[in-house]
Order: C-alpha cells, then structure tokens, then sequence
C-alpha cells in the first residue's frame, strides 16, 4: 500500500489514519464515508508557507477553497494561517461563516452577480479577482454606491497550455477565463481599472490549469506576466504589489503521476520571478498562490462498502460499492484513476481484478476499472485514495443518493464536520403539486 501522510496498516490488519481504526470509523459513522487525514492537511499547509518564508519572500498562499469547502475546513485554513480563495457566493457564505478574517479572502469567478459582489463589498474582503469587463464596470459602480474601494487583480490568460487533462486547461488564450495578456485586452483592463475611482488594482493573476507535474507552465506563465509588468511601467507607471500565479499543483493518484514536491514548484516559480524583477529593475511583488487538490487532495479517502457483484465470463467483473459517481463525479467526468485497497484487511494476497461499479443508474458509473483486490466479499470495506480534492464539494444528489458525512481525523480523534444527509434533506426544499390538473 502507498504511504500517504498517516495512513498506516495496522496490527489487526486495518486501515489506520490519523491514529483512528478505519473500522472503527465505519462502525461510528457508516458508509461511504469521506475521511481526512488532518495532519497531512496541516503538514502541507506549513509546507508551502515555509518554502516562502525560508527563501525571505513575502507571500499568501490562499487554499483554493473550490477543491473542499466546510466550515471545519475553513477554520482548519484559518488555524493554518492560510489565506482563501472563494468562486461562489455559497463559498464565501461558509467562510463568513466559519468567521474566516475577511481580510484574506479573494473572491474569483468569470461570471460573479451583482448579490456576490455586494457581498464582497459588504463584508470587506481583501480583493476581488476581476475575470472581464462586465465585472469591472459592474464592481465599480457597485463600489461608488456602496462607497467602498475595493482591491482588485486583474485575471489574465497568458496563452500557456498546461499538459493536462483537456477539460480543465484555463490558461490558454480560447478560454472562458480572463482578460487575454496578448491582444491589448488586459491593458484596456489595467486602463479602465486604474481609471476607476473606487478600484484599487493590486497586480495580475494567472492560473493555468489543475493537476500540473512539470515546473516550465508555470515558469513560463510568470516569466510572460513579468514582461508584461515591465512593460506597464514604461506605459502606464503601474508597478504591481502583488503577482498571483494560481493553484494547479498535480498529485500522486495512481502510479502513472509523478508529481513534484509542492515546494519544489514554489521554488522554481520564485526563482523566475526573481531573475524578471532584477532584469526588468522592478519592486518585487508578493508572491500569491491557490493550491486547492495539493493541500486536501491526498489527505481524503473515501470508504465504502462492497454489495453485489457481477462476472461476466472472460470479459470482467464488477464489484459494487454502496456509493459512486453522486460522491465522487471525477472518474466520469475526467476519466480520473484512483488506488484503493480494502480496508478491513490491507495484508490480503491479491486474488482477482475487479471494476469497482458505482449505484448510480448509469452505466459510466464506474470509480476504478481493473483493480486487484483480494477475493471480496459482501461488506468488506474499500478504501479509495486521494479523494480529499473536487470529491465532496463536487458530490451530488444524482438518483436522490444522500451525500456522504465528512470525518476528520487527527491523533488518535475522529469527529464529524459535516453530518450525513438524510432522506429528510432530500426532499426538504420540494414543494407539492399546488394545482390540480382537470381532466
Ligand atoms: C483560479 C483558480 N485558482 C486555483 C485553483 C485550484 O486549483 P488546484 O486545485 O488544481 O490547485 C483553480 C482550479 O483549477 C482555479 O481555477
Ligand atoms: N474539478 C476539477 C478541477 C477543476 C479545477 C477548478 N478550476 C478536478 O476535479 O480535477
């Protein structure tokens, strides 16, 4: 079994996370269950803020909240001295919530309301990311009416594409995403925004994808953003105070992944940045990231429990699990791999392949294809790995299947953060036919 940060097997042969017998968790909680391994959380947290601070350089490193948001997980981010990027206004609501410092909060998205941006100014968060023109004319007067001034980055596209999944690229120039670095849109942007009265333009932000293993997307990305900064000088006497280069640090799901140590990206990225600012004689800028998967991503495990089972002579068979895509949508929407083991009995030998098959009434329900297992029986548990990341926080009610609980787990503890749905709350917001239909 691969390591990941607590996870151990135990003397009775368990999974163990965080010090907690996965079997007992099952017992307490039920399945699925999504379970997170808090230490491995804080550990990356502390990671990716020392590398700044040992290489002197100032910085915010805001969890992209999009990949887990709970307010447990918030105040997890906060007790981590964190910052926090939000793309929603249900995401900023949960960080008010979990009475997250306002002050450290970005709010991003390429289609943010009038309701959203009102909430941005009403509770002072520290900037709006602004993705296009709408917005900027939008955020401004929304400011001149509230009489607010509002920090701003302006979001870019830097025309990189990252080698990654096609689905989730967003640094290339045909992009929803951002004012284009290349084609005079991003300094009609600056133009606009350092007319405006109530905006106060920080600097540039860029992401350009998720799920990233080599350093030279993002080497290029902040080589292209700091010529561009140099250029504005000359131009606009605009020097930035802050240079947001996005999240999109890739992690190990199954062997075919080779990611980088998180630090070792930030390294290379700080390194980059250093040299432009010495060759262009610029002030150097803060250094903001968003990781979201590789703070949480690894750190997650989703359990179930194996039902029926279905062979099809010389073709394959299917293992159900008492879960699938409604908790866990990546295999069907990104073809995503996963790793898992059973959890009740980690030594086993291996004695057959499996494809782990979802309950979900659709045939592309499928969480792992080709898996070798131990012969499994009816309710052993399956432990999926690195689940931590767009697991939760894309789950869904497809079928009307209750969402999962979340449990956190640290030295030796497990306590809930967030409930198991009910049929209860399934049905809660449906209202009954009100007109009766003649006939
Ligand atoms: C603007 C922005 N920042 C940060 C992230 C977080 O990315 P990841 O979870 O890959 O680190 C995303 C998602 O891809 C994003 O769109
Ligand atoms: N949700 C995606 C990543 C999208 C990142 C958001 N910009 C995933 O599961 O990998």
């Amino acid at each position: 079994m691969i390591k990941y940060g607590t996870a151990e097997v135990n003397e009775l042969g368990h999974l163990q996370i965080g010090g907690v017998d996965t079997m007992d968790l099952v017992e307490q909680f039920g399945t699925p269950l999504y379970v997170y391994d808090v230490g491995l959380i804080r550990e990356r947290a502390r990671g990716f803020k020392t590398t700044f601070e040992n290489l002197g350089v100032t910085a915010q490193v805001a969890y992209a909240s999009k990949a887990f948001s709970a307010i447990g997980m918030i105040q997890l981010v906060a007790q981590e001295g964190l910052s926090l990027d939000v793309v929603s206004g249900g995401e900023l609501y949960t960080a008010i919530k979990a009475e997250f410092p306002t002050e450290k909060i970005h709010f991003h998205g390429n289609n943010k309301s009038k309701e959203e941006l009102l909430m941005a100014i009403q509770y002072n968060i520290g900037c709006v990311v602004v993705d296009n023109f709408y917005e900027l004319e939008l955020l401004q007067s929304l400011c001149v009416e509230m009489n607010h001034t509002m920090k701003i980055l302006l979001r870019v596209t830097p025309g990189i594409e990252a080698h990654t999944h096609d689905y989730i690229l967003t640094g290339k120039e045909d992009s929803k995403f951002g004012f284009d670095l290349n084609n005079g849109q991003a300094e009609e942007a600056l133009t606009v925004a350092l007319n405006s009265s109530h905006l106060h333009v920080l600097g540039l932000h860029c992401h350009i994808g998720s799920q990233i293993f080599e350093t030279i997307g993002f080497v290029l990305a902040a080589e292209k953003l700091i010529k561009k900064l140099a250029d504005w000088k000359n131009q606009f006497n605009f020097e930035a105070k802050v240079l947001n280069l996005g999240g999109g640090f890739g992690i190990r799901y199954t062997n075919e992944d080779t990611p980088l140590e998180p630090e070792e990206y930030v390294a290379e990225i700080i390194q980059k940045v250093q040299t432009g600012v010495e060759q262009y004689q610029l002030t150097m800028p803060e250094i903001w990231i968003e990781p979201g998967r590789s703070l949480v991503g690894d750190a997650g495990i989703t359990l179930y429990k194996t039902g029926s089972s279905k062979t099809i002579p010389e073709v394959r068979k299917y293992l159900a699990i008492d879960g699938g895509m409604s908790d866990n949508i990546r295999p069907a929407l990104y073809d995503a791999k996963y790793e898992a083991v059973l959890a009740n009995r980690v030594n086993d030998p291996v004695e057959e392949t499996v494809s782990v098959a979802g309950k979900c009434c659709e045939s592309g329900d499928m969480l792992i294809w080709d898996l070798p297992l131990p012969k499994a029986k009816e309710e052993d548990i399956l432990a999926v790995f690195c689940t931590g990341a767009y697991g939760y926080s894309m789950a869904n009610n497809y079928n009307r299947i209750p969402r999962p609980p979340v449990v956190f787990v640290e030295n030796g503890e497990a306590y809930l953060i967030i409930k198991r749905e009910s049929y209860e709350d399934i049905v809660k917001l449906d209202l009954p036919l009100s007109v009766s239909v003649k006939q």
